[in-house]
């Protein structure tokens, strides 16, 4: 669990406290080092699916590969059932294998000269667990019958379509009983369409045998659609932990704003003290916005974050009023048409702002019309 202050509490209903990891590859001495993870902190809570999102290069894979142990931080501590496995301070570091973990790799690491049971088993033969199972067959067949491979056992592993080698490779991650599930990027080599199909097939899944997961991506829709908590980093930092609902609804910054969905972010001049509901009155480009805050402080700069889908649009009639609070006026620069709706551009005071219409609004290029923004819906996101 977090505190306060966002750092993690030691837990026992957490699988995983990720505590100020630290790590750069250039470990030259005097070299300028920069962080590949910068003062990393979240937890894993038990039963529960956690994922890493940011762009190409902030750090997630790095995170990943430290809590499996096939890295190692400068600085930080990570526990997992409470115990420590890595310790920078204590000099503590428990061998991959010795951790309570499982990882399904991006390419599944199905071996392709084995049957499907000998690629389920292959851990419990060769891996921590390999003294302890006698009856490794038959334990690999059941877990395949609970993913729906039972009748495939005896197939070579490359008969399976895409599909089906995930279900092996997570079958073959749970069978060593791992308190969580590692899971880097498992979904990227399949087409959209598929993607779609099996991500909600590996949330039941890891729902149904009650396992954690640590799941990194860099697909947003992927991670609003798993998660119970969304850990985005950008630059080697986190810059927010929530569920997928506030991270989309209730933005920290302009970075998760921008990244996680589509969001129009108006640059901040002037902002008033909040008042007793809570809400600021920002000054920005296309005039004052009253919106809700992310913060308790205010001051200059920052953004008022609205998304496409919160803003109501209007055509501009003859003898139509002046805009009122919260509205403004553009002229539409493009209409795109989505099949369930359209997807306007708008230009107004030098700015250009997304909305969207239903399909059949009149809104040709060209045609003037009134944006109106709801202060429910509209953030100001200190700078
Ligand atoms: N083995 C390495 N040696 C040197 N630098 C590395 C190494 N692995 C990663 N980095 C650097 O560390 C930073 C973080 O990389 P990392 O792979 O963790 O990011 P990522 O968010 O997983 O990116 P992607 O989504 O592209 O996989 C990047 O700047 C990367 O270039």
């Amino acid at each position: 669990m977090n505190n306060a202050a966002g750092a993690p509490e030691a837990a026992s209903t957490d699988s995983i406290v990720v505590s100020a990891l630290r790590k750069s590859y250039e470990r030259a001495p005097g070299s300028d080092a920069t962080y590949a993870i910068d003062g990393v902190s979240f937890d894993v809570p038990q039963g529960q699916f956690v994922t890493l999102l940011g762009p190409s290069g902030c750090g997630k894979t790095t995170t990943l590969r430290c809590v499996a142990g096939l890295e190692q931080a400068q600085e930080g501590r990570i526990e997992m059932g409470g115990q420590a496995v890595f310790d920078a301070a204590g000099k503590r570091f428990v061998r991959p294998e010795d951790r309570p973990i499982a990882m399904v790799p991006q390419s599944y690491g199905i071996w392709p000269h084995m049957k499907v049971v000998d690629n389920a088993a292959f851990p419990l033969r060769h891996g921590r667990n390999r003294r302890k199972v006698k009856d490794v067959r038959e334990r690999a067949v059941r877990m395949l019958d609970q993913v729906g491979l039972g009748a495939m056992a005896d197939r070579w592993a490359t008969q399976l379509s895409g599909g089906q080698q995930q279900r092996l490779a997570f079958a073959r991650a749970l069978l060593c009983e791992p308190e969580v599930l590692l899971l880097d990027e498992p979904l990227s080599n399949l087409d959209a369409k598929l993607r779609a199909k099996l991500r909600q097939e590996l949330r039941s899944f890891q729902e149904q045998f009650g396992v954690s997961a640590l799941y990194v991506t860099h697909d947003q829709a992927e991670a609003l659609a798993l998660s119970d908590k969304v850990v985005v980093m950008n630059h080697g930092r986190v810059e927010q932990i929530d569920a997928p609902e506030r991270i989309y609804d209730r933005p920290r910054s302009a970075f998760v704003a921008d990244f996680i969905g589509s969001a129009n972010l108006f640059a901040v001049h002037d902002v008033s003290q909040p008042r007793a509901d809570g809400s600021v009155v920002a000054k920005t480009e296309v005039g004052a916005l009253v919106c809700g805050s992310s913060s308790d402080g205010t001051g200059d700069g920052g953004f008022v974050c609205v998304r496409p889908e919160n803003i109501a649009v209007r055509l501009v009639d003859d003898g139509a009023p002046e805009p009122a609070d919260n509205e403004f006026r553009g002229t539409v620069l493009s209409s795109e048409f989505l099949g369930d709706r359209l997807e306007l551009v708008v230009r107004s005071a030098g700015t250009t702002t997304k909305a969207f219409a239903r399909s059949g609004f009149g809104a040709r290029p060209g045609r003037e019309v009134t944006l109106k923004l709801d202060p429910a819906t509209t953030r100001y996101l200190p700078g």
